[in-house]
This record gives structure tokens, sequence and C-alpha cells, in this order.
């Protein structure tokens, strides 16, 4: 990316009544970064570094389209999911200079490194990740060919046939998910506030979020800020993912999961901040009429002003951004890589391991933990312990009958108490789940290694990175179960009460 066109994006921004700290702050390019925010100066905790009109964020509130389409948007699904945006997006771009946005639109990116590209080739790297399931495509095609063609085809007058092929495209529809998936936020209404053309009708509205109600001033210093990604599903999907979270701090509703479409926007200029594992230096901030990144610690001049992108796990972050973090590991684990890294282990793997060890049959009480618990993934993490939950779980499949029936008349997951009989199963249930992968540690480790990781191309070589982190996960946990075994079967050792206690120690759910 040519200083130019940064010029003239930050020109734009600024014409738009953006207001950058141009003497506290700089976009240059982070080799293997992209583009990135740097500190021109030293910068103290609590600096404002930009501010952002909320009628510059770029979503289907902000957007006249939905307007301009009335109840078509709604009787075309365009108010569910990322589809609406994505329509928003494509048509503000089909405008040129027209648009609001076409100083912003210019700069996003026009190539994505996340599997969503890859040929099958590259894909198969990956297999016994946690990405593989998670791509969409298919979901995401299915939104374009039911939703987004039929209303693009009924309304030739704003989306005229010359249009259609550069601008309307799959291939531009899976580009702009791409683009919402790796840089959108989540940006509620202020407290009260009221947009024009808002009607119960969920999507009509379209005019600009400047006609907030009048709030107490008092509450802007109350002001939520960006959290952590929601970590669901791939785009097109009903429950969505933006980059990052904008929410009311106060607001601990149960339903945060069920997002509003509405409220996932671009953000220029916050949406130039890269991320790094526990590096954030810098967050968003929104107020009742702007949005402000604001530093959240000193930065020292020439550093990288990092965001959060909410620590995600390598496999999330080469899926939705294209790239992974490798720092360095904590123990129980030793050298480098994610130590937000996670590996997902089904309750169907761990039924089938089960099965092969027990007489009875276990449908039942598998069907009665997916009413209780709700729980049919376990997620193993860097710090290497079992799950509470997948310790519940093996005692459930353990118990003996009567003990089963005594469960079920209770109502209440089994106690996360390890024994021996446990241990022996989780060992089998994790040799079975590093099975998945076509390749042992040592072969990866291989790979990566200097004069080897040279040969790789980027997608090869993220791809190792993400299943090895994985891996090494199933690997430390083996250790750890092992070594528990160890300690339970020494007779003559008194047992710590440690030793009995699965995982985190906490209680399962329920
Ligand atoms: C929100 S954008 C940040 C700005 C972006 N670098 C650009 O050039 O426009 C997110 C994208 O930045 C890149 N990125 C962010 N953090 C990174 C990191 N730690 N390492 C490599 N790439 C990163 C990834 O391509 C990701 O999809």
């Amino acid at each position: 990316m040519t200083d130019s066109v940064i010029d003239n994006f930050v020109s734009w921004f600024a014409n738009q009544q953006g207001l950058l700290d141009t003497s506290s702050m700089g976009i240059v390019d982070f080799p293997g970064h992209g583009r990135g925010a740097v500190a021109l100066k030293d910068i103290p905790e609590d600096h404002t570094l930009f501010s952002i009109p909320r009628g510059l964020t770029l979503s289907t509130r902000t957007s006249t389209l939905p307007t301009l389409m009335g109840h078509a948007w709604k009787e075309h699904g365009l108010h569910e999911g990322w589809v609406g945006l994505i329509l928003c997006m494509m048509w503000e771009e089909s405008r040129g200079a027209e648009s609001k946005w076409s100083g912003y639109l210019s700069v996003l990116p026009e190539k994505f490194d996340t599997p969503m590209f890859w040929e099958e080739d590259d894909l198969k790297e990956l297999q016994g990740t946690a990405v593989v399931d998670k791509i969409g495509r298919d979901d995401a095609e299915r939104d374009y060919y039911e939703k987004l063609v039929p209303a693009v085809k009924s309304r030739p007058d704003l989306f005229p046939e010359d249009k259609l092929e550069r601008y309307f495209s799959v291939e531009r529809y899976h580009l702009n998910g791409s683009r919402i998936l790796s840089r959108s936020f989540h940006v509620e209404k202020w407290k009260g506030e009221h947009t024009e053309g808002d009607s119960d009708e969920e999507g009509a509205g379209g005019a600009e979020d400047e006609s907030a109600m009048d709030v107490d001033p008092q509450e802007v210093s109350a002001a939520a800020h960006v959290d952590e990604p929601v970590q669901e599903d791939a785009p097109g999907s009903d429950v969505e993912e933006p980059q990052l979270v904008v929410e009311a701090e106060e607001d601990d509703s149960d339903d945060e999961d069920r997002e509003d479409p509405a409220d996932v926007a671009m953000v220029p200029m916050a949406d130039m901040l890269n991320a790094r594992f526990e590096s954030e230096n810098a967050k968003l901030f929104y107020e009742e009429r702007e949005l402000k990144m604001v530093s959240t610690k000193p930065i020292k001049a020439g550093e990288q002003i990092w965001n959060t992108y909410g620590d995600p796990p390598n496999s999330d972050l080469l899926r939705r951004y294209g790239h992974v973090d490798v720092v360095q590991l904590r123990p129980p684990l030793s050298g480098t890589g994610n130590p937000g890294d996670v590996v997902e282990v089904g309750a169907d793997l761990v039924v089938s391991v089960a099965s092969k060890k027990v007489k009875y049959d276990l449908q039942e009480r598998v069907d009665w933990w997916l009413e209780e618990a709700d729980d049919d993934v376990f997620i193993l993490r860097t710090d290497c312990e079992l799950p509470e939950e997948l310790v519940s779980f093996l005692r459930l499949l353990l118990q003996s009958e009567d003990e089963w029936q005594k469960t079920a008349k209770k109502s209440k997951l089994p106690k996360p108490k390890v024994d021996k009989d446990v241990l022996d199963i989780a060992v089998d249930v994790i040799e079975a789940r590093l099975k998945a992968y076509p390749t042992f540690i040592k072969d990866d480790e291989k790979l990566l290694s200097p004069g080897s990781v040279e040969q790789l191309s980027l997608n090869k070589k993220n791809a190792v990175i993400v299943r090895l982190g994985e891996k090494r996960i199933l690997q430390g946990t083996l250790t750890q179960l092992r070594s528990q075994v160890a300690a339970l079967s020494a007779p003559s050792r008194k047992r710590s009460r440690d030793d009995d206690k699965g995982g985190r120690g906490k209680k399962a759910r329920k």
C-alpha cells in the first residue's frame, strides 16, 4: 500500500469529520502484518488517538440502501445475518465517488489469506483442527443465491445490469464477507437512542445515527468499550461474529449471542489497528455521537499501536483474519505458539471411546447430558488440564446402571472428580483425538525448523502452526494425565487433595 493511498484515506477521514491526532499516530506498513498504526511520539495512557462520528461507521443503520429498498429489505431476508451489510458494502462501492464511504472502501483489502480462499491441497493440511468445519463457504453462498441475488434482480434502478458483474458477483460477496469477518465491530445504539427511520420493522431504518435522543452528558463517561470478539459461526449462519465487540459495560444480558445484525459496523480508521496476543495498548470506546480509540497504556514512540481481537486461538485467527500468533508459551508447555490455543474434543468421540469400554448402552445418558449440560464439545486449553465438563461427562458414562438412575432422578450432573477409571478413559480419548491429525508433532516441528520453514508457502506454514499448537495441548494433557495415573497407582503415597480433583477444581455447571 503506497503512502499516497494512505494519505488519501487520511484526508477523506478528516473531510468526513473524523479526528486523527496526526502528531501521535501514523499508519505504516509492518512487514507481515499489512498496515498498522505506529506511535509517532511517546503517548500517555488515556490519550484519544482518533475519534469517528457514528454516522461515519458503515452499517445497515447508516447506509441509505435499506431505506431505499423499503419493505423489500425484510421480504428478501436482508435483515438477518450479514447478507444485508454485505449488500450495503457492495452497493456503496458500486456508487463510486457518490458514496460517502468511497475513501474508505478503496483502502479495504482485495485479497485474504484465510482458508475460505484456499485450494483443497492447502485445506488438507488443516485436517483435525477446529478450522475445517467452520469455514462456512456453502452457508454463505446459500444466502447469496437465495437472498441477495433475488433482491438485486428486483431493483434494476438501484443495481443496474452493467454493474452486476463487477460489484455484485459471488466473489465480491465472499470478499466483503471476509472484510466484515476480519474488520467489523459490534456497535450498539446509545442507550435510549432513536434512529430516524427506525421502526418496528427490523432493519427498515436507514438514516444516519445522528438523531439520538438527548442523553445526560454524565453518561458519556460511562461509555462502553470494545471487548472480545464473539466466537461463533461463520458468515451466513444465524449468529455472526464481528471482529470486535463494543458492548455496554453494564449490559449483562443473557441474549448477548443473539446479536442484532444492525449492530455490526465497519469502522473506518479503527480497523487499521493490528493485534497480537496480550499486546493491546489501545481500545475503542463509544459515546453518544462518536467512537474513540484511546490508549490503554503508555506507548513509546516507534511502537506499534495494538488493538485486541480478544486473543483467540490460532485456529480462529487463521480462519477469520488470515494470520497466526506465535509468542512464548507458558508452562506446562514450552517453546513458541499461541497461549490462547484450544483443542475441541467432540462428545461423539468421547462416546465412541467409552462405548468400547462399557457393556451397557450409552444413548440414554448421552441424550440426558445434551439436554442437561448442553455441551457437545469439550475445550482443552494450554494449561493442559482436563476440563471439568469432560470429567463430569466421563463419570456419567462410567456410572453403573444404579448410579445413572440416581443421577437422572436427581437431575444433577456428576461431580467432576477424577479417579483412575476416569483418567484411563481420558487417556484413550486424548490418544484418539490425536489420531485425527494426519501427521505427528515431530513431523510438524521438522517442517517449522530453520532451513525447512522457508520452503513452506504462507498457507502451509500457518496450517502447520495451527495443528502443531493443538497437538501440543493434547500431548501436554496426556503427560499430565499419565503422571496423575502414576500418582494414583503408587501404593505407598498418601494422595494429596489435588490428586482427587479434576480440571480446574470448580464444580461442573448445573
Ligand atoms: C483489522 S485489520 C488491521 C489492518 C490491516 N493490517 C490492514 O492492512 O488493513 C486485520 C488484518 O490485519 C492483519 N493482522 C492483524 N494483526 C496481525 C498480526 N499480529 N500478524 C499478522 N497480520 C495481522 C491480518 O491480515 C488481519 O486480517
